[in-house]
């Protein structure tokens, strides 16, 4: 591999320690009291999903499904891009490279390369990739490229782009382009979105955007949901082993963490409610976007002044339970959570297996603020298998594999609202996290197993009547309402929001590829 800036000072495979004293003599950190390294990651503190691309080509063709999450973009377009964004690492003094795994399962394993511009990235990616043991990198050749620079700008007449930030994956040329953005979800999110497509098509294997751990009984436990739903959240428990906290792979033998990292959202974080994240923001771990409380060099948790979307990245071992590799067994219980902002769903339930289909390619949550870009307060949204913005198949492949490993497996399916009671965004609260960590381990400990559960009038869902740890009166969302005609009509107005997304997904403009597969 030749690359234009070898020229230039490459630094290799840095220990976050090293890094962190270049990113503080370049003035791009400080230094928490808890020796936490704190950065902001400039224009951009969320995902920009409009501004993502995937190579158009022999090899993509008919195999991605070209939605809204699937930009197109010409080869002739990529190589100009690349071209022009070596050039561009190129002109600069030193640039960081790192070689990472992502797959904790071995079978699986992908080794990648990081090109960063910026020491922080790479710092980045020290903590959420798995790093190999230096006898591994010794001949190591690594399959992908991901090559980033923050600082570059992409033209969109010349490049394809829709602006001057971008990510841009190319198959064929096994590479991760990525520009004008620093916010470093992009990277992990891009890494996430290959593995979708490589995994079902080359091995076989279910990728899932999802949390998982495991009990003491060796029960497997999955928690999916997009962005800001409670994965981070709700997947640390000092009772159960971490397996990983966003992105798993689930084969014959079990689930296995894409990732060797967490990337927790840090906004409104307390010792009291989220203890194992909190001692987890420590030397070594990167704090994204957050500022500091007056006068002090104490991380202000509060803080919404840059972006809601406030983050901290660590390796999984900054979790005293988490398991390493992070490979566990087949999922005895799946939770799918749900940030509702209307107040509509029961705060726990158990789906049959046709129910969990249904909720699975909906997808229903809303979108919470900070983690994409122009999202300012809670919007509903539609995301199809929790995680339509990183599958570059079509919906339907990833549905049709979960279905047969629900089938295979027996595993419990159950939703969990994690957003609202009481009345909708704004009239309402937001469910304390003591309760759902409550509902969530009675379910696991098979507290609910002898409960007797009502069917709500309308979803057709099964809600426990009883639930250790948990008033009775939240489990039945319209008790919690004031009126409970206004609770009717807004169930009736999301049953059909629901119904109108569904028929969506099914219409034959939305079949583009499902049939070559
Ligand atoms: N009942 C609840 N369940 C889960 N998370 C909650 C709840 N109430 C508030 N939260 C907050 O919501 C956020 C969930 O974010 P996170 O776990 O990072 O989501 P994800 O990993 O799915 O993106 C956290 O900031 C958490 O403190
Ligand atoms: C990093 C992200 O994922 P999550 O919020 O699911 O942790 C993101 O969506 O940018
Ligand atoms: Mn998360």
């Amino acid at each position: 591999m030749v690359y234009s800036f070898l020229k230039n000072k490459v630094h290799y495979q840095l220990p976050a320690d090293q890094l962190v004293l270049q990113i503080l003599e370049r003035g791009e950190g400080a230094l928490s009291n808890t020796g936490a390294l704190l950065i902001r990651t400039g224009e951009f503190t969320g995902r920009s999903p409009d501004d993502k691309f995937i190579v158009r080509d022999a090899v993509t063709e008919d195999t991605v499904h070209w939605n809204r999450f699937n930009n197109a973009m010409p080869t002739a377009c990529f190589l100009a891009l690349e071209k022009d964004l070596l050039a561009y690492l190129g002109s600069k003094e030193e640039v960081w490279m790192r070689d990472v795994f992502a797959c904790a399962d071995e079978k699986y394993r992908l080794s990648i390369r990081m090109i960063n511009e910026l020491p922080a990235s790479s710092h980045f990616a020290a903590n959420m990739f798995i790093c190999p043991q230096p006898e591994e990198l010794l001949g190591m050749k690594p399959e992908w490229q991901v090559i980033h620079a923050p600082g570059f700008q992409a033209d969109p007449l010349r490049h394809g782009t829709r602006k001057g930030n971008f990510t841009v994956v190319s198959f064929s040329h096994k590479k991760i382009l990525i520009g004008g953005t620093g916010y470093t979800g992009e990277i992990k999110k891009g890494v996430f979105t290959i593995l979708n497509y490589l995994l079902p098509l080359g091995h076989g294997v279910l990728p899932m955007h999802c949390s998982a751990n495991v009990g003491k009984r060796g029960d497997t436990a999955l928690f999916f949901g997009l962005s800001g739903t409670g994965k981070t959240t709700l997947s640390s428990d000092p009772a159960r082993e971490l397996i990983g906290d966003d992105e798993h792979g689930w084969d014959e033998a079990g689930v296995f963490n894409f990732e060797g990292g967490c990337y927790a959202k840090i906004i409104d974080l307390s010792e009291q409610r989220e203890p194992e994240i909190y001692s987890a923001v420590r030397a070594g771990a990167l704090v994204e976007n957050a500022g500091f409380l007056p006068g002090t060099n104490g991380i202000d948790f509060k803080s919404r002044e840059i972006t809601e979307n406030t983050r901290v990245s660590y390796p999984l071992n900054f979790i005293s339970n988490a398991r390493i590799p992070s490979v566990t067994g087949i999922p005895q219980n799946i939770f799918f959570l749900t940030c509702d902002a209307y107040g509509v769903l029961p705060p726990i339930s158990k789906l049959t297996p046709e129910q969990a289909m249904f909720y699975y390619i909906n997808g229903y949550t809303a979108k919470v603020a900070g983690t994409e870009v122009g999202v300012m307060e809670p919007q509903i949204t539609f995301s199809s298998c929790f995680g339509a913005p990183f599958l570059p198949l079509h919906p339907d492949f990833y549905a049709g594999m979960f279905r047969a490993k629900i089938e295979e497996s027996g595993a419990a399916v159950w939703m969990i609202n994690t957003g609202w009671t009481g009345g909708p965004y704004g009239t309402g609260q937001r469910i304390s996290l003591t309760y759902t960590r409550a509902m969530l381990s009675a379910a696991l400990g098979g507290e609910l197993d002898d409960v007797v559960f009502s069917c709500h009038p309308l979803f057709g869902l099964w809600v426990p009547q009883f639930c250790p740890g948990v008033p009775a009166e939240l489990l039945n969302p319209r008790d919690t309402w004031e009126d409970a005609l206004a609770y009717d009509r807004a169930a009736v107005s999301l049953l059909a929001q629901f119904a109108e997304n569904y028929e969506r997904n099914r219409s034959p403009s939305a079949q583009t590829v499902g049939s070559a597969l």
